[in-house]
């Protein structure tokens, strides 16, 4: 789409680029801090062949690399292992001018944002997400967090980055369920505000489940850009925000349920699935639309029913979810693609015959 690096703005107090593209780690130093000494990179611990260049850039500028192993995937985001980097942070001396690093997917940089998020109250945080869905989604915006057995992502701080450095060659050791599951959040962004993503997966499914897909930049571009106007608008979600959580509210259900051992890009494909069935039968989205989202998502891989036993279960699982208002649950749904609404409190019926939609 653009030259040799993508650069999007996301604007805020504190603005901030995501740069995209290759070689990108070179812009890792002059986004430390001149006054930073201490620099904790934060990676996931299969990943310590992504941290060793991270860590060589920063010694050679001229700080103090340490390189601090935390578990890969979800199990990063959970309360001992942030317990744990605090205990680090501490035993390297650091002080609010030195920095973290994340290196990772989305759970490391989700992790990786809330250690520098509640340490010392706050330092710097510079986000290298290695994932298709860290890229175009958990490492921009500020969202950090960790879950407890009580539901996801429930404990966290909104901690905007000093910046994002997505390296795109990252990209070809990735898994292809990993990756199916960050064309999950690739596509959310097409149906709430890009419908030319969705055209783009359309026209070539099997290139874009691929990392070195004809697409792939255009697609990590566009969904980053998504991503950078809304929270550039809200960082703290009083609204707009909102329309990044589609799908979310029953996939943070299913994630529960499944003890977190459940890819959070499929989740979100049952989700979206389930949000447009919901919007169908409150007589908001045409079927053709719900259709489409089966159509596309399954074309790169990803899951469109879950178990139907499970509703019980995934219904109280619903009431904790952060766009709840006391006990009136707040869905995102689409009155059409690319245009986004709400349904507020709708009556159990509905819900549960969304679900008979989706159940299987
Ligand atoms: N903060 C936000 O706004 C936000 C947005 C979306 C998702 N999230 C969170 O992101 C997490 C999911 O992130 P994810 O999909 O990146 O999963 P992940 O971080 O669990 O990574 C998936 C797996 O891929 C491995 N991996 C990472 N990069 C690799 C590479 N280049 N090659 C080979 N393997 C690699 C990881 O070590 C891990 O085992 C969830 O916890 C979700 O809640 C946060
Ligand atoms: O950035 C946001 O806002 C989102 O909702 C993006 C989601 O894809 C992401 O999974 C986020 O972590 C969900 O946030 P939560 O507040 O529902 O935990
Ligand atoms: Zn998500």
């Amino acid at each position: 789409m653009t030259g040799p690096h993508a650069r999007v703005r996301v604007e805020g107090a504190d603005p901030y680029d995501v740069v995209i593209g290759a070689g990108v780690l070179d812009e890792l130093p002059g986004l430390l801090g001149d006054r930073a000494r201490t620099v904790a990179v934060v990676h996931a611990e299969g990943l310590a062949g992504f941290a060793r260049p991270v860590c060589e850039a920063v010694a050679r500028a001229g700080y103090a690399a340490h390189a601090l192993p935390v578990p890969d995937g979800e199990a990063a985001k959970e309360a001992g292992v942030l317990a744990g980097l605090w205990s680090r942070f501490a035993g390297l001396g650091m002080t609010r001018t030195d920095a973290v690093v994340g290196v990772g997917g989305g759970a490391t940089t989700d992790l990786a944002g809330f250690a520098a998020a509640s340490w010392l109250r706050g330092v710097p945080a510079v986000l290298v997400p290695t994932t298709l869905l860290g890229m175009v989604d958990a490492a921009v915006g500020g969202k950090t967090g960790i879950n407890i057995p009580e539901g996801k992502n429930l404990v966290g701080a909104f901690h905007p980055p000093a910046g994002v450095l997505c390296e795109l060659s990252s990209l070809a050791t990735m898994p292809r369920e990993d990756y199916a599951s960050g064309l999950a959040e690739v596509v959310k962004a097409g149906f709430i505000a890009d419908p030319r993503i969705l055209e783009l997966v359309e026209a070539d499914p099997a290139g874009a489940a691929r990392p070195d897909g004809p697409h792939t930049r255009e697609l990590v571009e566009r969904a980053v850009r998504v991503k950078a106007e809304v929270v550039s608008a809200d960082l703290r979600e009083s609204g707009l925000r909102e329309i990044l959580n589609y799908g979310h509210t029953l996939a943070h259900a299913i994630e529960k349920a499944e003890d977190y051992r459940f890819r959070h890009g499929h989740a979100v494909a049952i989700g979206m699935v389930y949000a447009a069935e919901l919007a169908r039968l409150a007589g908001r989205l045409k079927r053709d639309d719900v259709e489409r989202h089966r159509a596309v998502l399954r074309s790169v891989g990803l899951p469109v029913s879950y178990r139907a036993d499970a509703w019980p279960e995934l219904r109280a699982a619903m009431a904790i979810d952060k766009k709840s208002r006391g006990a009136t649950l707040r869905f995102v749904v689409l009155d059409g693609v690319a245009e986004p609404g709400r349904l507020e409190g709708p009556d159990e019926d509905l819900l549960a015959a969304a679900y008979r939609e989706v159940g299987r």
